[in-house]
C-alpha cells in the first residue's frame, strides 16, 4: 500500500512535473506568442503612425496644388475676362474718364459702366451692350442712377461716327434738367428733347422709325441695320437712342408701343435707356442696379459685385459734345468724285439715253440718273450753298466719262455771277478744256439775250434733226443713228443755271424764251436734245409752274437739301435731307419715286482736272475747244471770224460794216451793208465816247479790209475832242484816209455834199466817219450839207458814219421834229433809252432797251425785225 502510494506519489509528482513541464513550456511559448504580437502591434501602430503622416502630408501638397490651381485659374480668367472686356469696349467705349475722347468706332461696343469685383487684383470692367443689340434699364439709387445713364450716353455718342447716332430725351420730371449736360448737341441735331407728355408721340415715332426702316432700309435683304452694316460697311441710318427718365404711369397704348421697341427696336437701330419705369426683364434688356460701394449689380455679371463708375467730369462732356456738335455741323466727309466713274472711259452708247450714277444710296450702290425718251430734261433746285453746281459738275464728270464726244455734246450756260462752268474751257492758267463741251456761257446773267440765243441755236439743232429723222423715215435718235450710221447725232445736253434770270420779267426776251424752251422740251425728247433747269430760287420754279405743259416735260426732279417746289406738294423728302444728299426723282417728284443719294465733292479742283485733262487728251482729232461767252470779257475785233474773213474783193460789191459781237452762239458779227440806195448811212447815238469810237473804228477797219489800198476814200471828221485820240489812230489805220477837224469841216462838207449831188456815182466809195455829229460847225449851211450828204450821197457811194451825241440831236441834223427818219437806215444806240429810239424804229412802238455797259442796240431797217443787242469790239 506505501508503495503504492509512493507510487502513487511518485505518479502523481511525475505527473505534477509533467503538467508542470507542460505548463512552462505553455508559458514559453505564450511568452512568445505575446512577445510575437507586441511586435507586431507595435510595427503595425508605427506603420499606421506614418501613414497618417503621408496622407496628411500628400493632402497638404494637394491643398496647396489646388490653391496655386485656383490662384492661377482666377488670374487666367480675370485676364480673359480684362482682355475680352478691352476688345468689347475699345476706346471711348470704356477708356476712363481721366482721360476719355470721342472715338468713333467702325462696329457698335460695349459700353463700360463700372468694374467687377473679384477675389483678384485684374480690373475687370463691367460692360453693357446696348447699340446694335438691346436696351438697358437703369434702377436704385437716383443719384448714382443719373451718374450711369450719363456715363452710358457719353460713351454711345463718342464711339458713333458724328452724326451716326441721335439721342432723344424724355425727362418730364426735370424737364431735360438730366441731359442738360448734352445741351450743345442740341443745336446740331444730334440731341432732341420730348417735352412732358410727350412719350406717347415719342413712342409712336419710334415705332414709326423701326416700321420705315424695315420696308425701306433692310427691305427683306438684311434681318438687321448691324447685318446690313457687316456686309456693305454703311450704315445708311443713324442709331436712336431714346433716353426715357421716368414716367408716370404708362397708358395702355404706351404700354403695347414701348414692348413693341424692346422687341423690335435694336434691329433697326432703335435703343431705350431707361430710368425710372418699371420694365420687365426679357431679351436683349440689361439692367443696372445703382448702388453705392460694391452692392451694384450688372444682370450681364451673374450675381458678382459690381462697383459703378462716377459719371463724367463735366468738363469732358462739354469738350466731347462741342467736338461732336462742330463735326456733325461740318457734315460727313465728302465721296470721292472717282466713286463715279466707269473702269474704262467712252465705253456707252447714247442711242438709247444717257444713264450714270449720281452717288451713291442709303445701302452704298450707285444711284444711276438716266436722261431719254421718259425721262427727257430735269429740274434741280436747292437754295443756294446746297451743292447744285457740285451736283452738276459730278453729274457731267459721270457722263463724260462714259460717253465719247460722239455720243454726247454738252451747252453749258450758267446766269449766276461767277465763272463756275469756265473750268470746261481753256483758260489762262489750263489750257484744257472737256471735249464734249462745245458751248459755256458765264458771267450772262446781264445778257439774258445769250440765254435766247442758246436756245435758238438748239432750236436750229432740233428742226435739223427733225429733218433728218423725216428724210430718213424714222421717228427718234435711236432709230435715226440705226439708219444713218455715219451721221453725228450725239445727244445734247444742254444746262442752264438759274434759268428764272432768263425767264424773269414780262418782256420780248421772256416770252421768247419760254415758247422755245416749250418746243425743245416737247420735241427735244425724241431728237436726243436734253435740257436740265437749276434754279437756288423757288421763283426759278414759279416761272415754270404756270406752264403746266412744259413743267410736265421735267419729269427728273432733283431736289437738294431745303429745295421747295419741284416734287410734288406732299412729298417732303428734300426737308429732311442730310447735307451734299440729294432726291432724285424720275417721276415728277411723286414720292414713291424718290431715291435718296449721297453725291461726290466734284467741286475740287485736281480731281476735276485729273478727270478733264486725260479726256483732253482723248479728244478727238479736229476737236476744238468750246466756244467760250463770257459777259465779262470785251471781245477783239481781231479775233472775229467774220472780220478774219474779210477780203478785197473784184468789182465793187456792197461792202459790209462790222459794228461789233451779237450776242449768239457762234460769235457773229453785227453787220450792216452799205449798198448804192438812199438811207445807206449808220448813225451811233449816245454819250459814251469809248463804245462810240470803238463802234466807228470797228466800221472803218472792216470797210478798209474789204478794199485794195486805193479802193476806197476815207474821210475822219473829228468834233470832240475826247475822241481825237481814238479817231486819229483809226485815221492812221485807214489807207487814204483825210483828217478833217472844226476849222476844215467846211472842205469837207463842200467837198461831199458836192459829190453827193453829182449826177453820176463816184468811181470809188467815200466813206465819211464824224465823230461827234452834232458839233457840227458852220451852222445852217454846213447843216444843209450833211443833210444833202445823208439824203443823197450813199446812191453816189457817199456814205456817212456818223455818232452822234443823242437821238434827238440825230433828229435836228435831219431836219428837226417831225423831219423825216429815213435817211439813217441803220442805227447802233449806246446810252439811249429805247423810248428815244422810237422815231428811227418801224411801227408805233420802241425797241426795249435798258442802256447797259459796253453793250449796244442795233437796228439795220433793210434787213431787222426787231433791234438786237451787241457788244462793241475793244482793241484789234
Ligand atoms: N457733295 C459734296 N461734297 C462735298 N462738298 C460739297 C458737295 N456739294 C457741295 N459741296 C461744297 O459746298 C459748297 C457749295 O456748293 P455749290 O457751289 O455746289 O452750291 P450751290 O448750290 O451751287 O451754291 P450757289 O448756288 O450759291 O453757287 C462748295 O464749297 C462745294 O465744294
Amino acid at each position: 500500500m506505501a508503495d503504492s502510494t509512493a507510487q502513487q506519489v511518485m505518479d502523481i509528482r511525475a505527473g505534477l512535473s509533467h503538467a508542470l513541464g507542460a505548463a512552462e513550456t505553455a508559458l514559453v511559448a505564450a511568452r512568445e506568442a505575446y512577445t510575437t504580437a507586441q511586435e507586431r502591434r507595435e510595427r503595425v501602430v508605427a506603420a499606421a503612425i506614418a501613414r497618417r503622416r503621408r496622407v496628411a502630408e500628400a493632402l497638404d501638397v494637394r491643398l496647396r496644388q489646388i490653391d496655386e490651381q485656383h490662384r492661377t485659374d482666377l488670374a487666367a480668367l480675370a485676364g480673359a475676362a480684362a482682355g475680352a472686356a478691352d476688345r468689347a469696349a475699345p476706346g471711348a467705349a470704356g477708356d476712363p474718364w481721366d482721360d476719355w475722347q470721342p472715338s468713333p468706332l467702325d462696329r457698335a461696343a460695349e459700353l463700360r459702366v463700372g468694374r467687377v469685383l473679384l477675389p483678384h487684383p485684374e480690373e475687370v470692367p463691367a460692360l453693357v451692350p446696348l447699340l446694335d443689340h438691346g436696351h438697358v434699364v437703369v434702377r436704385g439709387d437716383r443719384q448714382i442712377g443719373d451718374d450711369v445713364v450719363a456715363g452710358l450716353l457719353l460713351r454711345a455718342v463718342g464711339t458713333a461716327a458724328p452724326g451716326a447716332l441721335k439721342l432723344i430725351g424724355y425727362d418730364p420730371e426735370h424737364l431735360g434738367g438730366g441731359l442738360a449736360r448734352f445741351a450743345t448737341l442740341a443745336p446740331a441735331g444730334v440731341l432732341t428733347f420730348v417735352g412732358p407728355g410727350g412719350l406717347g408721340g415719342l413712342l409712336d415715332d419710334l415705332v414709326e422709325h423701326v416700321r420705315r426702316i424695315n420696308e425701306t432700309v433692310l427691305a427683306g435683304e438684311y434681318t438687321s441695320l448691324r447685318e446690313l452694316n457687316a456686309a456693305t460697311h454703311r450704315r445708311p441710318e443713324p442709331w436712336r437712342v431714346a433716353v426715357l427718365l421716368g414716367a408716370g404711369e404708362l397708358s395702355r397704348h404706351e404700354q403695347t408701343q414701348l414692348q413693341r421697341l424692346l422687341r423690335t427696336g435694336p434691329a433697326a437701330g432703335v435703343h431705350l435707356v431707361i430710368q425710372g419705369m418699371p420694365v420687365q426683364s426679357g431679351p436683349g434688356v440689361e439692367f443696372i442696379t445703382a448702388a453705392p460701394d460694391d452692392r451694384a449689380r450688372v444682370s450681364g455679371a451673374g450675381a458678382l459685385p459690381v462697383r459703378l463708375d462716377g459719371g463724367p467730369p463735366q468738363a469732358v462732356v462739354a469738350a466731347a459734345c462741342r467736338r461732336i456738335a462742330d463735326a456733325v455741323a461740318a457734315g460727313p466727309a465728302p465721296v470721292a468724285l472717282d466713286s463715279l466713274l466707269p473702269q474704262t472711259d467712252w465705253q456707252e452708247s447714247s442711242a438709247t439715253g444717257l444713264t450714270a450714277p449720281l452717288g451713291d444710296g442709303p445701302q452704298g450702290t450707285p444711284v444711276a440718273v438716266t436722261l431719254s425718251d421718259y425721262p427727257p430734261h430735269a429740274l434741280i433746285a436747292g437754295p443756294s450753298g446746297t451743292g447744285k453746281t457740285n451736283l452738276i459738275y459730278a453729274w457731267m464728270g459721270a457722263l463724260a466719262a462714259r460717253y465719247s464726244p460722239a455720243e454726247l455734246a454738252f451747252y453749258l450756260l450758267d446766269f449766276k455771277e461767277g465763272v463756275s462752268f469756265a473750268r470746261f474751257a481753256p483758260g489762262r492758267r489750263d489750257q484744257s478744256w472737256l471735249p464734249h463741251v462745245r458751248l459755256v456761257g458765264v458771267n450772262v446773267n446781264t445778257d439774258r439775250e445769250f440765254g435766247l440765243a442758246l436756245l435758238r441755236f438748239l432750236g436750229e439743232e432740233l428742226r435739223r434733226r427733225a429733218e433728218a429723222a423725216k428724210r430718213h423715215e424714222v421717228t427718234n435718235l435711236a432709230e435715226l443713228r440705226a439708219e444713218d450710221p455715219e451721221g453725228s447725232w450725239p445727244r445734247i445736253v444742254a444746262v442752264v443755271d438759274e434759268f428764272q434770270v432768263l425767264l424773269s420779267g414780262r418782256d420780248a426776251v421772256a416770252g421768247e424764251a419760254v415758247n422755245l424752251l416749250e418746243d425743245l422740251a416737247r420735241r427735244g425728247r425724241s431728237q436726243g436734245i436734253h435740257l436740265i433747269l437749276a434754279s437756288q430760287d423757288v421763283s426759278g420754279i414759279e416761272a415754270l409752274w404756270g406752264r403746266p405743259a412744259l413743267v410736265a416735260q421735267f419729269s427728273l426732279r432733283i431736289a437738294l437739301p431745303r429745295a421747295r417746289r419741284i416734287l410734288a406738294e406732299t412729298n417732303q423728302a428734300a426737308e429732311s435731307l442730310p447735307r451734299y444728299h440729294a432726291v432724285v426723282n424720275a417721276d415728277s417728284g411723286a414720292t414713291e419715286a424718290n431715291r435718296i443719294v449721297r453725291v461726290p465733292a466734284a467741286g475740287d479742283r485736281d480731281r476735276w482736272n485729273a478727270l478733264q485733262h486725260r479726256l483732253w487728251r482723248r479728244r478727238p482729232e479736229g476737236q476744238g475747244p468750246p466756244r467760250l461767252f463770257d459777259g465779262d470779257v470785251v471781245p477783239s475785233l481781231g479775233e472775229s471770224p467774220d472780220y478774219q474773213g474779210l477780203a478785197p474783193v473784184d468789182g465793187s460789191p456792197a461792202p459790209v460794216v462790222l459794228l461789233g459781237e451779237t450776242i449768239d452762239v457762234l460769235s457773229r458779227s453785227a453787220r450792216t451793208v452799205l449798198r448804192r440806195a438812199p438811207g445807206r448811212n449808220l448813225a451811233v447815238l449816245g454819250t459814251r465816247v469809248d463804245e462810240a469810237c470803238s463802234v466807228l473804228a470797228t466800221a472803218g477797219l472792216s470797210l478798209a479790209a474789204q478794199f485794195p489800198p486805193d479802193g476806197a476814200r476815207y474821210s475822219i471828221l473829228c468834233l470832240d475832242p475826247d475822241a481825237r485820240t481814238a479817231a486819229a489812230t483809226l485815221c492812221e489805220q485807214l489807207p487814204e484816209c483825210g483828217w478833217y477837224e472844226p476849222d476844215n469841216a467846211d472842205w469837207l462838207l463842200e467837198d461831199a455834199a458836192a459829190e453827193a449831188s453829182a449826177s453820176w456815182p463816184a468811181d470809188r466809195p467815200h466813206f465819211l466817219l464824224v465823230y461827234a455829229a452834232d458839233a457840227m460847225p458852220g451852222g445852217k449851211g454846213a447843216a444843209d450839207q450833211l443833210r444833202t450828204i445823208l439824203r443823197h450821197g450813199p446812191e453816189r457811194r457817199i456814205h456817212v458814219l456818223g455818232w452822234w451825241r443823242g437821238a434827238a440831236l440825230l433828229r435836228e441834223a435831219l431836219g428837226g421834229q417831225g423831219s423825216r427818219t429815213d435817211a439813217i437806215g441803220a442805227w447802233v444806240a449806246l446810252d439811249v433809252h429805247g423810248s428815244e429810239l422810237a422815231p428811227y424804229y418801224p411801227g408805233t412802238g420802241a425797241p426795249a432797251w435798258y442802256p447797259r455797259p459796253w453793250r449796244a442796240l442795233h437796228f439795220d431797217r433793210s434787213v431787222h425785225r426787231g433791234a438786237e443787242v451787241i457788244i462793241p469790239y475793244g482793241q484789234l
